[in-house]
């Protein structure tokens, strides 16, 4: 295990890295206000998270379905089209924005946006001097500009891989929803408002590859005024 004070440090500075990245996200969108999804990771309740992943070796394969007619591990279970071993299922995350760093042994898969078939599985290669950022539901209240990508991680390797992920979210009591700038006669309110504590309510109430969203999608006739993030 790492030292506390490591842990610390190292959150500190990759809340730093998201901050900086959240408000290129605000100067890119072109809001007045680019600080607007960083200081929601900079509020002292902020809910951020890191976690920390450990995907033990799977012996005598190093290539999805290269051992397809093994069992999978306790608890593991297997891609239907290749078989190989899923270490962490299809999800999107839900906070804001999270920060991945891992060790040199692949296993990040990103699926590619949302087609007829389901989607195609793109192996994103691994990289231990890499920073791996993910958008996440909540980023989603730019009324979809940004879109979470549904991603999982595989667990094939002969050797373990590690993965370490700063998840940054707002304080429980933040009411997000699409924001007004994003709102137009093209791009009409695409969800409803919710506290942050709510969403995270419906996440524990269904399975990790649920697409959360869907619950909060607004109504074609809801005229609700209620846009913006406020806490
Ligand atoms: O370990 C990985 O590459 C993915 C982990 C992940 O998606 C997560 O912890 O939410
Ligand atoms: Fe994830």
């Amino acid at each position: 295990m790492f030292p506390c004070g490591v842990v610390n440090e190292y959150v500190k500075q990759v809340r730093q890295l998201a901050c900086q990245l959240l408000d290129m996200v605000g100067e890119g969108l072109g809001l007045q206000d680019t600080r607007v999804f960083s200081r929601l990771l900079q509020d002292s309740e902020n809910d951020s998270l890191v976690r920390l992943n450990h995907y033990p070796p799977w012996p005598g394969s190093d290539r999805a379905g290269g051992d397809a007619d093994r069992e999978p591990a306790a608890g593991k279970s297997r891609d239907k089209r290749s078989g190989g071993r899923i270490g962490f299922g299809e999800h999107s995350d839900p906070q804001i924005l999270s920060i991945l760093r891992s060790n040199d042994v692949d296993g990040l898969q990103i699926l590619s946006a949302e087609a007829d078939d389901g989607g195609v599985w793109i192996p994103v290669p691994a990289d231990p001097a890499a920073f791996y950022v993910i958008v996440g539901d909540a980023l989603q209240m730019t009324n979809g500009r940004l879109v979470s990508v549904r991603h999982r991680a595989m667990a094939n390797s002969c050797r373990p891989r590690t993965s370490t992920v700063f998840f940054g979210a707002p304080s429980p009591g933040t009411r997000i929803t699409p924001l007004p700038q994003m709102i137009r006669p093209h791009a009409p309110r695409r969800y409803k408002s919710f506290t942050w504590a709510e969403y995270k309510k419906a996440m524990y109430s269904l399975r990790l590859g649920h697409n959360r969203l869907d619950l909060f999608l607004a109504d074609p006739d809801d005229h609700d005024q209620d846009s913006g993030i406020s806490n």
